[in-house]
């Protein structure tokens, strides 16, 4: 079956860059849309996104033959019910959720096991909203499917589908599995950066002196404690358990690394680094994990006017595209000033080679 009509219930920035991702490959598929927000609906309408508009769950949800859940994970359980007397024959629902047991038992309790696959696009970011959507977003992330007791492999098949449509890895998998993985490698860390961050909130002195002087290893753990308090409220909520035994494990790892610090056992503590090093480096740096894959090297480059532009022109020349570029001011990264990223692997090692060939000194 071919899915034509894509419903999204939520487009913020999860379902805002799946619908521009499919529209970007598959023009001729149209595009539902409904969220509160009208000023943002209209928005994705002028800019293509969405066909037409939904002021609310009412019988336009019987015209798709795919409805996309995409609001925090609580809200899309409950409007399951909502869709149900609405979808048309052979219409099949699925989500984008950070958890899966919690919509998977609501919809066994609402008797949808046959209309229903679950998904999450391992990827994002800690910004929110439609206005922060792309259409790559979830280029080279796995996409997580959870099947129900009752899916069917065709039914599997057409997620699958929209998920290489937007340039992501399907993986299949159970969505129990699913949200203990999850706990360890996503909901944990959150919590971890978050108490974190308030631990030196907590502790800095009246002049911020921790504040001022957080480094970059600071900051690239504690990024992801920006992230919507709403959400992972949510998320918290409904995978509670699985966090709480790995919480359970992590708070008696801190206890022995406690423990070695205060025997000044350093042989300890040196391999707690040396294991921890190793496994992480067996982390490809393209992985797609929860974090979408980084195509970026530093550029150690003389600070005066005009150094910048000569560099985006020499790139330009070459049709190589910046995604982003940011001033190291701290210059924790050898001596490198300038963070450049591209938007794929290509273009990062055209880069590279390129400035490597005109003498800049580069650091990967
Ligand atoms: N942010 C991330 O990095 C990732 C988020 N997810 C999941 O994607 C889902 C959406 O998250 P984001 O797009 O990041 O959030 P977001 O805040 O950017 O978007 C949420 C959307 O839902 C709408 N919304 C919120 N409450 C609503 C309600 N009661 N009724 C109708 N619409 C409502 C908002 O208006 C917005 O359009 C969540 O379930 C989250 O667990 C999955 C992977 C990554
Ligand atoms: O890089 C980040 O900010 C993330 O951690 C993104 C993310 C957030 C929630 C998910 O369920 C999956 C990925």
């Amino acid at each position: 079956m071919k899915d034509l009509t894509i419903g999204f219930i939520g487009l913020g920035l999860i379902g805002g860059s799946i619908a521009r991702g499919i529209k970007r490959s598959r023009r001729d598929v149209r595009i539902m849309a409904y969220m509160r927000s009208r000023d943002k609906l209209e928005q994705a309408k002028r800019d293509g996104v969405v066909d037409v508009i939904l002021d609310g769950i009412g019988e336009e949800i019987s015209w798709c033959d795919l409805v996309f859940l995409c609001t925090p994970v609580e809200y899309n359980a409950s409007y399951l019910e909502q869709i149900r007397p609405l979808l048309k024959p052979g219409a099949l629902v699925t989500d984008v959720g950070s958890t899966k047991t919690d919509i998977h038992e609501t919809v066994k309790r609402l008797g949808m096991e046959e209309v229903f696959v679950g998904g999450h696009p391992m990827a994002g970011s800690e910004k929110t909203g439609y206005e922060n959507s792309t259409d790559h977003l979830l280029e080279n992330a796995y996409y997580m499917i959870t099947p129900t007791e009752k899916s069917t492999p065709e039914q599997i098949g057409r997620i699958r589908r929209v998920a290489l449509s937007i340039g992501a890895i399907p993986m299949v998998t159970d969505y129990r599995q699913h949200d203990f993985s999850v706990a360890a490698v996503s909901h944990l860390p959150h919590l971890v950066a978050s108490s974190l961050v308030n631990l030196v909130r907590d502790n800095d002195n009246e002049e911020e002196l921790m504040r001022t002087i957080a480094a970059g290893g600071f900051k690239d753990i504690t990024r992801i404690a920006s992230s919507s308090p709403v959400m992972w409220e949510q998320i918290c909520m409904t995978n509670t358990e699985n966090i709480k035994v790995l919480l359970r494990r992590y708070i008696q790892s801190l206890e022995t690394i406690y423990e070695e610090l205060d025997r000044r056992d350093g042989s300890s503590i040196h391999r707690l680094f040396e294991e921890s090093g190793a496994y992480r480096n067996t982390f490809s740096s393209h992985s797609r994990g929860p974090v979408a894959p980084d195509y970026s090297f530093t550029v150690d480059i003389v600070d005066e006017p005009g150094s910048i532009s000569t560099l985006a022109v020499l790139l330009a020349s070459k049709g190589i595209n910046i995604k982003n570029i940011g001033i190291n001011h701290s210059r924790e990264e050898g001596e490198g000033a300038l963070r450049i990223s591209f938007y794929n692997q290509d273009s990062e090692t055209r880069a590279y080679e390129l400035l490597k060939k005109y003498n800049y000194t580069l650091i990967k």
